[in-house]
């Protein structure tokens, strides 16, 4: 099965609500300015680019009283819109490449994706796991809520975004690349039985076992894979440009033959490249980084 399409529909969403560091916004300009739409188009796909969900400037804290949730207002509003904009790409036939904006769009892209695809795996590649609740999050970001979201857990205003029967399984994500795991996020990790291939296991194994083994996780019983790829995955040497760096991360050739293994095993469905930061960038290395990353997903090959 060659779930890759032809036509890929590229959707910005320049949301910085849900991190802590102003610049994140500028992601997707960074990212359309580094050449994507040319990179996607010499491999033979028609990119057809829908420009940016409208983010308002204002930002205009939501936070209630005993509420831990910055901003939920403003990043559910944006959530929904995209949800509706990518399950439309879908039912269109086209493959949705959404770009950011902080990883709390990830509740958004999977929740569109969720109503063309009911049994969807996920890979997700992140420094980090995501899957803190009110409960349990220090910092109050949604960013690092977004995959406990999409699994099911969280605000009611943002898992019932595109239903609340949508949601993922467990058993069908893997996280790749962590290594800053909160403590509130390891029981939950280990109580859904979520799969993490952290930064040790790369070192241990090697890359190409772990996607072996991760890829065989997320296509067991499912109709498709979403890719969930935030450039922090990468060390801060090759991704300087990220709001939440931490040392240790993939190096550049690990990072392209995870994207290369995943586009050989054909089943993608969607993808959204997050947390590109401009601000904390040096000479667009990490913009430039991730349209490579976007080219290997898409099937560019060294020969
Ligand atoms: N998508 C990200 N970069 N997430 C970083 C999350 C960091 C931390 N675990 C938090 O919840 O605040
Ligand atoms: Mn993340
Ligand atoms: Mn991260």
């Amino acid at each position: 099965m060659d779930a890759v399409k032809t036509n890929v529909s590229i959707i910005g969403v320049p949301l910085k609500y849900g991190a802590d560091r102003m610049g994140v916004e500028m992601g997707p300009d960074a990212i359309r300015s580094s050449h994507v739409h040319q990179r996607l188009e010499a491999l033979g796909y028609q990119t057809q680019d829908i420009g940016d969900i409208p983010v308002s400037l204002q930002k205009t804290d939501t936070c209630q009283a005993g509420e831990k949730l910055k901003y939920l207002q403003e990043i559910s509003s944006v959530n929904k819109q995209l949800c509706h904009l990518v399950a439309d790409a879908m039912g269109q036939g086209q493959f949705p490449l959404v770009l950011g904006g902080d990883h709390s769009i990830a509740i958004g892209t999977i929740k569109g994706v969720l109503q063309h695809v009911s049994r969807l795996g996920v890979i997700w590649f992140d420094a980090h796991t995501d899957v803190n609740t009110a409960e349990t999050t220090y910092s109050g970001n949604i960013h690092g809520m977004s995959l406990a979201v999409a699994l099911g857990y969280g605000h009611p205003d943002l898992i019932s975004i595109g239903g609340i029967d949508k949601k993922l399984r467990p058993e069908n994500v893997v996280i790749i690349g962590a290594r800053s795991i909160d403590p509130g996020e390891r029981p939950f990790l280990k109580d859904k039985g979520i799969r993490v291939f952290t930064m040790h296991d790369i070192d241990r194994y090697g890359m190409k076992q772990v996607m072996e083994e991760a890829l065989q996780i997320v296509t067991a019983c499912t109709d498709g894979v979403h890719l969930s790829l935030d450039l922090d995955v990468m060390d801060p040497a090759e991704a300087p440009g990220v709001g939440t760096p931490v040392n240790g991360g993939l190096s550049y050739r690990e990072s392209h033959l995870a994207m290369e293994m995943l586009y050989e095993r054909g089943v993608l469905v969607s993808a959204e490249v997050v947390e590109v930061n401009p601000m904390f960038d040096l000479q667009n290395k990490t913009a430039r980084a991730a349209v490579e990353l976007i080219g290997s997903v898409f099937g560019e090959r060294i020969l």
